[in-house]
């Protein structure tokens, strides 16, 4: 008798601490996001890219975690989130709030030059580096996208230091850090689909140099006041490349159509967060197992101030092509229509990938 109340007690101790524990993730997670405030919010992933154990004063971008062990416990949760969502909010990142600031202001300056300054940067197809003017990029024909763009290639450097000075330092300083966190990403996409640890690497040798189109692009969105028809921030759309990571201030406007979802959902701030999100090559690779993500930036009806985001695109090396992996990577899925090959003359590579969509989406 005795026994069996211990027993019975002994389950109800650990109930009640199962119970809270799940409250208290749940909490977490919902302060965390904000979902809880708008039905249209997303409940997106969160996934800490450096264990609770490494994390460090010292984790400041520059001192990394030890990438195996963050590697084994990031993959699983990163290919179900895509899988499943399209995206995930990455924390701990390493990448320290102070550069995505400093890469905000020198764009912020960049966007205060006069026009004709600003030319002189413009982006001249076919290369993607450079500025691209309010309206010159439509990622729909109905709306006119009010936004400043800069494109930075790796292997470019046109750069408008005499104007702003020290803009390039902050783009060299960001980008070393996204491309470390990139690296991170790939090796654990890899082992995710259980795969060997390089095989995603393998076929972005080139991020950042000559032959491989991964584009950080700085992002200024004026204030436009109220919405107004035909005007917008971003267009819906999919991003072209492997995946993207997205910072963005406080501003908001992120919307997204997560895959099993018709309507557009916002994504919640989540202060220091990045966002990773699936695009059209992931999706292709894996025959939609890791389906892209349809996103676009409204202008919020509280309009009052500017956007700043900063995006990565995270592109194969040029002649890497793009077709399903072998059927045996993405088992278990529907085969989805590839939309990328090209019918009977074969498969693109990912440059002309990326060149057929500048054409549908660039006005010159
Ligand atoms: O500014 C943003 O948050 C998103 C920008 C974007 O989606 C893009 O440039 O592809
Ligand atoms: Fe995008």
């Amino acid at each position: 008798m005795l026994q069996q109340l211990g027993q019975r007690l002994g389950d109800v101790v650990m109930r009640a601490a199962h119970l809270q524990s799940e409250l208290f993730r749940a909490c977490g997670q919902a302060r965390r996001i904000g979902e809880h405030r708008s039905q249209r919010s997303t409940a997106a992933p969160v996934i800490c890219t450096c264990p609770e154990s490494e994390v460090s004063e010292r984790c400041d971008g520059t001192e990394r975690c030890p990438q195996k062990g963050v590697v084994k416990q990031v993959a699983s949760k990163l290919v179900q989130a895509l899988s499943e969502k399209g995206l995930a909010l990455l924390v701990n990142h390493g990448i320290p709030d102070c550069k995505l600031k400093a890469v905000y202001r020198a764009m912020d300056e960049f966007c205060e030059l006069p026009e004709e300054s600003r030319n002189k940067y413009e982006r001249v197809s076919p290369s993607n580096h450079g500025y691209v003017k309010p309206g010159m990029e439509r990622m729909n024909e109905n709306e006119t996208e009010v936004r400043h763009s800069f494109n930075v290639l790796g292997s470019c450097d046109s750069m408008p230091d005499k104007e702003v000075p020290g803009f390039s330092t902050a783009v060299a300083d960001l980008s070393r850090d996204l491309k470390q966190l990139t690296t991170m990403l790939l090796t654990a996409l890899a082992v995710g689909l259980e795969q060997p640890p390089d095989f995603l690497l393998s076929k972005h040798a080139k991020l950042l140099e000559q032959g491989n189109e991964s584009t950080l692009r700085l992002l200024y969105y004026p204030p436009l006041g109220a919405p107004e028809p035909g005007f917008t921030r971003c267009g819906s759309h999919y991003d072209y490349g492997t995946f993207t990571l997205l910072a963005q201030d406080c501003e908001g406007g992120l919307e997204v159509q997560t895959p099993h979802g018709e309507r557009w959902a916002r994504v919640g701030h989540l202060p220091g967060a990045i966002l990773v999100n699936s695009g059209e090559i992931l999706n292709c690779w894996t025959n939609g197992a890791l389906p892209a993500l349809k996103h676009r930036v409204v202008v919020p009806e509280h309009c009052g101030r500017g956007r700043h985001s900063i995006a990565f695109f995270v592109h194969p090396d040029d002649d890497i092509e793009v077709e399903p992996f072998d059927a045996k990577l993405v088992k278990a899925q529907e085969p989805a229509p590839c939309r990328l090959q090209k019918k009977k003359k074969g498969v693109l590579t990912a440059y002309q990938h990326l060149q057929r969509r500048f054409r549908e989406t660039y006005a010159s």
